[in-house]
């Protein structure tokens, strides 16, 4: 059995050795996947703390190598500073896509991005500013003899610097801890590949990636990655995602086109898997830029066994419904067995979003479609605690633990390291730091805030912004001796990384969303005082608006990013606590991180996903038996008092146009009825979505019928001429009068619509719509609509055959068949001598209505308080009953018939 985990990125990428790379020469042993570095290093240039940084922005235009051969380079990867480790921060940040010097160029040739007149602008402005750092990167040129360049170069497997680092650490945690043994990661290699398009090189590398890595490389067109990743990633999903909804043109300029790219890159994982696909196989598929493949992978292999997990956020249904294709997206998720979520909020807004968007069932445990369940959790991923440890005991990192430690003597340290993007507020944090200083003069010399900043590819306002507040701070507070913002706009490596994390007196993070963040628990675990005895258990100052911060229980000090003042209130509290509070409040975060690591979420889940699996399987399955005459004819010959609770549409009759009355009374159905009635043991109830005078106009001729109608709003006992209300009127009208004009509005945009008013029940009318497509979007639209509106008034919009049918929550049809259950008991203790307890209940039906009754019913049963109870279920779809009837409406009938004829 192997678990194939699918991520865009793939843990490992391909180098090239080029001809003429004075950068790096190397030899090549592709076996070993190795190049030996020619030359010793002339100079360590690795970005660093204290590489003199122009307070703007870097020397250079940002290129993702160092200038000279990589010291810490080893045999298994570059920039690796820890010979062979994988390990890197968990919150990795994705460099931009196509820059690399040792790596194919782009073919892909889709617009500039939405921004570059934007940029242009700003970059105007910079330079009328005098200033020269934003320059945008030069635009990366390819020709044939770049290809050809490719297509012969010597070439090695190497870690990749893009992806998520906090997946791939939870995965080599749990095959560490033995937890995960045959695993194929599927991906691609995040470079553009056009160039290697039908070279032997392109098998090679696929071969060595299958072979020694256990890695399966997704390739996709450079045009399709472009405009996935670049475009319809992150100018869509990601914003939307982290609630900043793309509403001004140039975004969606992007909205049509890059969609396709979207789907044909989630296209080409499916197909991948789907070829190496065997049974048994596990398939688990992360995060949001390959939300369309767990549907894509169901159509064809209906019984994989597929996990999703979404690693970032996801927003509220209100948000979430701004995206044109929202339905699709939410389809392609749903394919899955299990959908799993960072935290409860998350797992909430998906819930909603699905019952709104796609008017489906949603219950706190996961979703009902037609056909299947699918299982909804949440879960938030975690670190790994054993090799952060091992690693920040290298002499890598000690050895910027005492640079740091001298270069920052008696100053109090505020850290961070953020991708440069809106959502993750840097702007808002520098601001908060700049107002701290301003009304904390007593800090000013004192304090030191290094922002670490990870490029998000395109130059952009924010980095001008930023700059901006930089220069400003510095400016205002700077002396020869001091200054208080340290901004380098570029990673630093892993053991600068744990040195900062170490040595900090606080960590600050300020995301205006964020899925967890990462950072945070690293942070946490380097403050342990094993390292530096001397500097442990600092402050955390983290937005609220974070996954992290919700399991945090307030031991963090919890800012919103945008309250300035609270942040700077913040900086301060955190720099002037007391070391018993600090200690209090470290212990209590600490023990939460070494509890819920990566390991831990990652075995969890996909134990998680076995069992959702097996479940899900056993229902769908499960073999209902066809309905045995012989068993149910001898049980109903035993027993004394019957009750029959007969659905009517589908089940007694074949289905009529809901919104036409019924036409004609069906004579056989009337018959078999009566004969029934005609044992007084017998009792037989009649249930329908249909309005009382309907029912009564069809059974008018069936005396001693039991009639329920509208969905169980509405009984009427046998023999009586009486209908009872079953719900609350004054409800009804309440939640009538928020509905109708909801419903009034659509069907004024909806040309051919209708609307039925039942008694409790309000019915949005479209399959006889002029433009039938657009009807069934505005019908959705409306179902979404009256969902949000009438939340609170336990009413809810449900999709039905060619109409939307707006009921309420609290009576059913079960609720009416307990009803009359309790009657007929009841009348049994009033009646002794004579009176007999119902020990034969029968219930037959065809759709969702009608589960909830028999498992009522079959309870009933189990609870031994009736002796025979027979649930039966007409159609294919997963059931709750105990037999099944595939002859539809006749078969039905026959039965009862045969019945009837055996009194
Ligand atoms: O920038 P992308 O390539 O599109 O990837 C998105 C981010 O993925 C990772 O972060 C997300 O997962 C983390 C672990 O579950 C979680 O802590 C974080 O909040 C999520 O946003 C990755 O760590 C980021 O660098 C990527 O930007």
């Amino acid at each position: 059995m192997t678990v194939f985990i699918c991520s865009l990125f793939l843990p490992k990428t391909i180098q090239f050795s080029l001809p003429g790379n004075s950068r790096r020469r190397h030899t090549i042993s592709k076996r070993q996947g190795a190049f030996a570095p020619a030359q010793p290093p002339a100079v360590d240039v690795t970005p660093s703390l204290f590489t003199r940084q122009p307070d703007i922005t870097p020397p250079h235009t940002p290129v993702d190598e160092p200038t000279t051969p990589d010291p810490f380079a080893n045999e298994d990867g570059f920039r690796i500073q820890f010979p062979h480790s994988d390990n890197s921060p968990a919150d990795k940040g994705s460099k931009s896509w196509g820059g690399r010097a040792d790596q194919p160029k782009s073919r892909a040739n889709t617009p500039p991005p939405a921004d570059i007149f934007e940029s242009r602008r700003t970059l105007q402005k910079a330079t009328e500013l005098g200033r020269r750092g934003i320059v945008k990167p030069r635009a990366l040129m390819r020709s044939e003899s770049h290809d050809k360049v490719f297509a012969s170069a010597q070439w090695r497997v190497v870690n990749a610097d893009q992806g998520n680092g906090g997946l791939r650490n939870a995965a080599m945690a749990a095959a560490r801890d033995g937890k995960l043994s045959d695993y194929t990661w599927v991906g691609t290699l995040g470079m553009p590949t056009d160039a290697l398009e039908g070279t032997q090189q392109k098998q090679d590398i696929e071969d060595t990636l299958a072979t020694e890595h256990d890695m399966l490389p997704v390739f996709c067109s450079d045009k399709d990655f472009d405009g996935h990743y670049s475009h319809f990633c992150k100018q869509m999903l990601w914003p939307v995602f982290h609630y900043q909804i793309p509403d001004n043109p140039k975004s969606k300029a992007y909205e049509d086109h890059s969609w396709k790219y979207y789907v044909n890159v989630n296209q080409a994982f499916a197909d991948k898997i789907i070829q190496n696909w065997k049974h048994g196989d596990v398939i688990w598929i992360h995060d949001y830029h390959l939300l369309l493949v767990p549907g894509m992978i169901r159509k064809k292999l209906p019984e994989a066994k597929i996990g999703f997990f979404l690693h970032v956020a996801f927003p509220s249904s209100e948000v979430f419904r701004c995206l044109a294709v929202r339905k699709e997206l939410l389809e392609g998720m749903l394919g899955a067995n299990l959908i799993g979520f960072q935290i409860q909020e998350y797992t909430r807004h998906f819930l909603l979003t699905c019952s709104r968007i796609l008017t489906v069932e949603a219950t706190p445990e996961g979703l009902q479609l037609e056909d299947r369940f699918v299982d909804v959790v949440h879960l938030a991923i975690g670190i790994d605690p054993i090799s952060l440890n091992k690693h920040r005991a290298e002499p890598e990192v000690m050895k910027w633990l005492s640079v740091m430690q001298e270069r920052y003597q008696g100053k109090k340290l505020i850290v961070a390291r953020d991708k440069l993007d809106h959502v993750r507020g840097v702007r808002q944090k520098l601001l908060a730091y700049e107002l701290f200083l301003n009304k904390n003069p007593e800090w000013r010399e004192n304090t030191v805030l290094i922002q670490v900043a990870l490029s998000s590819g395109e130059p952009s306002e924010l980095d001008a912004a930023v700059s901006d507040i930089v220069t400003r701070v510095n400016s205002s507070w700077a002396n020869l001796a001091y200054q208080p913002v340290v901004y380098l706009k570029q990673d630093i490596d892993y053991a600068q990384y744990l040195a900062l994390l170490s040595i900090a007196d606080a960590l600050m993070i300020t995301s205006q969303r964020e899925g967890m963040n990462l950072t945070s628990h690293e942070y946490l675990f380097c403050q342990d005082g094993k390292i530096l005895p001397d500097k442990k258990h600092g402050s955390l100052i983290l937005s609220e608006f974070t996954g992290t911060s919700s399991l945090f229980g307030k031991n963090e000090l919890s800012v919103n990013p945008w309250d300035y003042r609270q942040c700077a209130d913040a900086i301060k509290q955190a720099l002037e606590m007391g070391e018993e509070e600090k200690t209090r409040r470290w212990e209590n975060l600490y023990k939460c991180v070494v509890h819920q690591t990566g390991s831990h979420w990652f075995t969890e889940l996909l134990g998680h996903l076995d069992r959702s699996y097996d479940e899900q399987h056993k229902r769908d399955q499960t073999y209902v038996p066809r309905l045995s005459m012989n068993s149910v004819s001898a049980q109903y010959a035993s027993a004394q008092r019957r009750l029959f609770i007969l659905d009517y549409e589908g089940t007694l009759v074949s289905w009529g146009p809901v919104n036409q009355i019924i036409p004609v009374s069906p004579q056989r159905t009337l018959d078999v009825l009566n004969d029934l009635l005609l044992d007084e043991r017998n009792t037989v109830y009649v249930m329908s979505g249909r309005r009382p005078e309907e029912l009564d106009r069809v059974f008018r001729r069936v005396p001693n019928l039991g009639l329920i109608a509208e969905n169980g709003c509405f009984l009427k006992d046998c023999g009586s001429d009486e209908w009872l209300e079953m719900a609350d009127a004054s409800q009804i009208t309440n939640w009538k009068e928020s509905v109708k004009p909801i419903m009034q509005y659509y069907l004024e945009r909806t040309p051919g619509s209708q609307i039925e008013e039942r008694r409790c029940s309000l019915l949005f009318h479209y399959n006889n719509a002029e433009d039938y497509d657009t009807a069934s979007r505005q019908a959705s639209d409306c179902a979404s609509h009256v969902n949000d509106a009438c939340e609170s008034q336990r009413v809810h919009a449900l999709a039905a055959d060619g109409a939307i049918l707006v009921e309420p929550l609290d009576w059913t049809k079960c609720t009416a068949a307990q009803c009359v259950f309790e009657q007929l008991s009841k009348s049994v203790k009033s009646d002794e001598a004579h009176g007999k307890p119902v020990d034969f209940l029968m219930v037959v039906g065809d759709g969702r209505e009608d589960e909830k009754v028999f498992k009522w019913a079959n309870n009933l049963g189990s609870q031994e308080k009736i002796e025979h109870v027979v649930t039966v279920s007409l159609g294919s779809r997963s059931t709750e009953a105990t037999a099944t009837l595939t002859q539809g409406v006749s078969g039905v009938l026959n039965c009862l018939q045969r019945l009837a004829s055996s009194s």
